[in-house]
């Protein structure tokens, strides 16, 4: 582990932990929650913010340094999550489709996609 860094939490357990925040700030009060704020402006801003943040990302690994990728990535992480819960879409949903995947090379999936 890099050299100040704390001994996170499994990053699936982190990303439920987060996701369960997510969905119990969304009816809090906008004044004092980000999560409740975003809620209240709709989906078109939280969709707004994904764009951005995706972005920001691209911008960091192409001209940013590895810690600036962490934050944008982060960011990006999380903003996908409140858009996420907005949808209905489940972290766990997620994981269900990327375990489907696990083992299926991208490139025979795509190939079986014309046969
Ligand atoms: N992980 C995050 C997190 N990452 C980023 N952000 C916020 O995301 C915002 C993004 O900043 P921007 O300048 O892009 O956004 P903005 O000023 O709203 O932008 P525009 O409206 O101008 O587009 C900042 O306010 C960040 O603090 C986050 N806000 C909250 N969380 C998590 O969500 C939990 C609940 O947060 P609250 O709902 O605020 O209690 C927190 O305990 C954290 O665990």
């Amino acid at each position: 582990m890099p050299a100040g860094m704390s001994n996170p939490d499994d990053p699936t357990t982190l990303l439920s932990r987060l996701e369960a925040t997510i969905a119990a700030r969304r009816v809090g009060d906008p004044d004092a929650s980000y999560v409740a704020r975003l809620n209240a402006k709709g989906r078109g801003k939280m969709a707004q913010k994904v764009g951005e943040e995706a972005t920001e990302v691209v911008i960091a690994a192409l001209t940013g340094s590895p810690e600036a990728l962490v934050g944008e990535a982060a960011d990006l992480l999380f903003h996908l999550l409140v858009l996420m819960g907005d949808c209905g879409v489940s972290l766990a949903q997620v994981t269900a489709e990327l375990e489907r995947r696990e083992g299926t090379s991208g490139i025979a999936e795509k190939a079986s996609r014309s046969s």
